[in-house]
């Protein structure tokens, strides 16, 4: 096997096209690390299990439809408990950070950090940062122990604080230095993932025995490679309250509309699940998909046929769907970011609420009833539900066997069913987003029965970029934008 290694990824080529994306090791920087055997050997719950430990050279292929002749393609580590471990249980000084905005989950990963440090290796020494990355040089430290972290999981947000903007890598690493901390765990979404990359590039430049991990987070499920994020499941579970709500709104006027508007400022899929999940929805609009008001083919036209057909309508709108026809409407739309340089979006479901409302007032002849409902906040504050606390346990647990085991810079995620350690290149190098034209959409669309708003210039774009609209036969392509559904 050849083997080829910058400060991010190490590819590790083998026989029928077989390459391991593998992550960072403290020892590909510091030489003659000590090392001891795993305390979980000795460990009453795990010493029964047959091969708890995973084999060193244990990987997950990213894509699992392969044809015959498929070369084995790219691999990526597989999360777990090593022999061998690079820390002594009291030379650990953990520290665990929550950025960017909630999602549930947040604090069961807090606390499941905090406890599998302490009963699988003995850690003592967890520190809390206080309001996401800039707590590290402006705020005091929280002590975490398995006791005041022991039922946090039955809360919503986090326990810490989160913020946005405030990234100073210097200052940050200084910190992590001032302090002797040597494990770093990083719970954030895709900004935070960067933020963690640099931090972990600039410890590696000071020769630092410091494994930084992290743990993706984000609610709109919009970071590459892996499976699912936690805290997904159960925001698409919450959004069926307000999709219901609206629905029951919708049905008991004459020509009722609900509008639900939905989380996710470049990815739908909060959106796209929620409507699959409901079966109420009539449409779902949603960031990757342009769609039009007027004119054949276009939203106005498709109300006006739900409501003659069924008195009532319900639309789901992803908070980043249409923001360009709303900027085409208002002269004085802001271009602004917050802390972190996120786009800062128009309201575009009050938007299309007041547009509805406009075009039937001008028909005269069809009056409407509708209700807007925005439970954006609502969603993402929640607790996380019994398959989202499961998810983040065994999230948290294989980032602490990770830097347990002297692996850094790494993201732990879910790669067709297993944990898996993945490079931070891998999970910034893009946002996952809905493919228009695979098939998780093409079940949507005909879920709905909502036009694909595809205008002819759509159709000749798609038509010259080669990209099929409905694939007809199987293309056999595992495309990661479809992550989530197959
Ligand atoms: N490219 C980047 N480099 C370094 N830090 C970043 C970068 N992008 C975002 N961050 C930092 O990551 C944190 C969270 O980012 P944000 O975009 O708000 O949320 P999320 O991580 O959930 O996407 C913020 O403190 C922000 O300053
Ligand atoms: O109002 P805030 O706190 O800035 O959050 C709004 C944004 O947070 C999100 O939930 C996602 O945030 P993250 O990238 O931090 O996970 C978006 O869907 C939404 O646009
Ligand atoms: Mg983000």
């Amino acid at each position: 096997m050849e083997s080829q290694s910058n400060y991010q990824m190490k590819a590790v080529n083998g026989d029928f096209g077989y390459v391991l994306e593998d992550v960072p090791h403290l020892t590909d920087y510091i030489a003659d690390l000590p090392t001891y055997p795993n305390p979980l050997r000795s460990n009453s719950a795990y010493s029964v299990v047959k091969q708890y430990f995973v084999h060193v050279d244990d990987s997950v292929p990213q894509k699992i439809v392969v044809h015959r002749d498929t070369p084995r393609g790219v691999h990526f580590r597989r999360a777990g408990p090593r022999q061998k471990v690079y820390f002594s249980s009291d030379e650990v000084q953990a520290c665990i950070v929550t950025c960017g905005g909630l999602c549930p989950g947040i604090n069961t990963v807090i606390r499941e950090i905090v406890h599998s440090l302490d009963y699988m290796y003995g850690v003592k020494d967890v520190l809390g940062i206080d309001g996401g990355f800039r707590g590290f040089y402006s705020k005091n430290t929280v002590t975490l122990t398995p006791k005041t972290t022991n039922d946090i999981h039955k809360r919503g947000g986090t326990i810490l604080g989160t913020s946005r903007g405030g990234h100073d890598t210097m200052k940050i690493v200084d910190s992590i230095q001032d302090r002797g901390i040597n494990q770093v765990y990083i719970i954030g979404g895709d900004g935070t993932q960067k933020g963690a990359a640099v931090i972990y590039e600039e410890i590696r430049r000071r020769n630092l025995k410091v494994a930084v991990a992290g743990i993706p987070k984000t609610i709109d499920n919009d970071i590459p490679v892996i499976d699912k994020s936690f805290g997904f499941d159960t925001a698409v579970e919450e959004a069926q309250r307000a999709i219901n709500a609206a629905h029951v709104e919708a049905q008991s006027a004459e020509n009722g509309i609900g509008v639900v508007k939905l989380m996710g400022r470049y990815s739908g899929y909060i959106a796209m699940y929620a409507t699959l999940a409901s079966r109420d929805v009539d449409c779902c609009l949603i960031p990757e998909s342009p769609f039009y008001l007027k004119g054949k083919g276009g939203l106005f036209e498709y109300t006006e046929k739900k409501l003659k057909e069924n008195g009532h309508m319900v639309i789901v709108i992803a908070e980043g769907a249409g923001q360009e026809l709303l900027a085409a409407e208002c002269q004085n739309a802001k271009n602004e970011q917050d802390a972190s340089g996120n786009k800062l979006l128009e309201d575009v479901g009050f938007w299309l609420s007041e547009r509805i409302k406009g075009h039937f007032a001008k028909l005269q002849k069809m009056p409407i009833t509708l209700k807007y409902i925005d439970p954006t906040y609502m969603i993402r504050a929640i607790p996380s539900n019994a398959s989202d606390n499961v998810n983040c346990t065994l999230l948290a647990q294989s980032a602490v066997h990770g830097a347990m085991a002297g692996y850094t810079g790494f993201t732990v995620g879910l790669v067709n069913g297993r944990h898996t350690y993945i490079p931070f290149n891998r999970i910034n190098e893009r946002r996952n987003k809905v493919v228009i034209t695979d098939r998780m959409w093409a079940r949507l669309l005909s879920s709905t029965s909502q036009p694909s708003f595809l205008g002819p210039k759509d159709a000749e774009k798609a038509e010259t970029e080669q990209v099929p609209l409905t694939p007809m036969v199987d293309d056999g392509e595992n495309h990661e934008g479809e992550k989530t559904g197959n």
